[in-house]
């Protein structure tokens, strides 16, 4: 468990203001989440001491970077920062970026090495490119190749995936789920992305018009929060946690075990065993009174209606259900509720496309170990 970053900060703009106390967590990825314009980039330039409006209180376990007004330099501070651009020199080659990041860190003991860094990212094979010849998931490689270097104690990556293609992202979002137990240091991200928060982090502190408006586990969280401000009406939906029960190569399917119920997915590359997270959006749940026959739906759920929610002028109704311990939400026509009879307590069966699943389901690191540990 590595130190707790904790803040207590203000920042006053003439038509904006930012007031947060938040102890993050000492390990893991937490997700600084929330609409744009509601102060995540500047918590995260409080954090670093590029804010020069901050002030309050920001310490990493016993070391104090600021106090009232006054706040140690970004580079006194011991974090590592990945910009949504890169910020890389383009003249230099990708070998020239690291070399001058090398030389730059801080004195501060860490417990990997360059030679770790290039694996851990993949980057010998970038080495002789020039930054400014590089992909955007490559260069986004480099720069967090970049920001281990200096030697943080804590990693503040600000929106790293937005300027990425789907593809892109699935390319890089693995390395970036490996970091905090790779290299051992805690990550906080900032994202308004729904599946970078439910693939990649196991955390959310969200905010919204400068507060804090919930903070918790990831599934938890984004079924307390209004995602309507976040995402609009259409995003709802619940976050699944289950694990990876087989995989058909041939049909490209993978059978992801709920705890009783069973899920059929597109082909997710994880060992059986392996945990995943699966975001099921409300608007992609039908229900049925009884099993249908003859569909080609596979994922076909016996559910419990835990809570029927009409949406005031509007045709459609959200229903909460059990599935044995998780929830699942369902956005139906208030006709169809109506039809059904459906009331609190019923049993139905929930059925859900599996094309409805997000692509790049990514099993969760492993919670024991830390890789370069053993290598030392
Ligand atoms: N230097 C500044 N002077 C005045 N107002 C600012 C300044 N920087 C940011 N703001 C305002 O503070 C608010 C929060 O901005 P911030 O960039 O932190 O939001 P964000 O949550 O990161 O948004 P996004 O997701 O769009 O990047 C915005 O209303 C913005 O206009």
């Amino acid at each position: 468990m590595m130190d707790h970053l904790n803040v207590d900060i203000r920042v006053r703009y003439p038509a904006f203001e930012l007031d947060v106390a938040h102890d993050f967590a000492g390990e893991g990825i937490t997700a600084l989440f929330g609409p744009s314009g509601c102060g995540k980039s500047t918590l995260l330039r409080s954090i670093a001491g590029f804010e020069r409006a901050a002030t309050g209180r920001v310490a990493l376990g016993g070391e104090v970077w600021m106090e009232g007004r006054r706040g140690l330099a970004p580079h006194r501070r011991g974090v590592g920062y990945v910009f949504q651009d890169t910020r890389l020199f383009p003249h230099l080659t990708v070998r020239g970026n690291l070399d001058y990041a090398q030389k730059r860190a801080g004195r501060a003991a860490v417990r990997y090495s360059f030679d770790d860094v290039v694996s851990g990212l993949d980057l010998a094979p970038l080495f002789d490119r020039r930054a400014g010849q590089l992909s955007g998931g490559e260069r986004q490689r480099v720069a967090i190749g970049r920001a281990l270097l200096a030697r943080p104690r804590l990693l503040l990556m600000d929106e790293p995936l937005a300027a990425l293609d789907t593809r892109r992202k699935a390319g890089i979002m693995p390395y970036i789920a490996r970091l905090p137990q790779a290299f051992g240091l805690p990550v906080i991200y900032v994202t308004h992305a729904i599946e970078e928060v439910t693939q990649l982090c196991d955390r959310i502190v969200a905010l919204a018009a400068g507060r804090i408006v919930a903070t918790g586990g990831v599934a938890e969280t984004l079924e307390r929060l209004d995602l309507g401000e976040i995402q609009g009406r259409f995003e709802a939906g619940v976050v699944l946690e289950g694990r990876i029960a087989a995989t058909d190569a041939e049909m490209h399917l993978t059978r992801v075990d709920l705890g009783g119920r069973t899920l059929e997915v597109p082909q997710i590359l994880g060992a059986d065993g392996g945990v995943v997270r699966l975001r099921v959006r409300a608007r992609d749940v039908s229900l049925a009174r009884t099993r249908p026959e003859g569909l080609s739906i596979r994922n076909m759920l016996e559910a419990r209606v835990l809570a029927l929610e009409p949406e005031a002028g509007s045709a459609f109704a959200e229903v909460l259900l059990d599935i044995g311990g998780q929830h699942l939400r369902a956005r139906i026509t208030r006709a169809a509720v109506q039809e059904m009879g459906l009331a609190q307590g019923q049993p139905v069966v929930a059925l859900i496309k599996s094309v409805a699943f997000d692509r790049q389901a990514l099993p969760r690191p492993l919670r024991r170990g830390r890789e370069f540990d053993q290598a030392r």
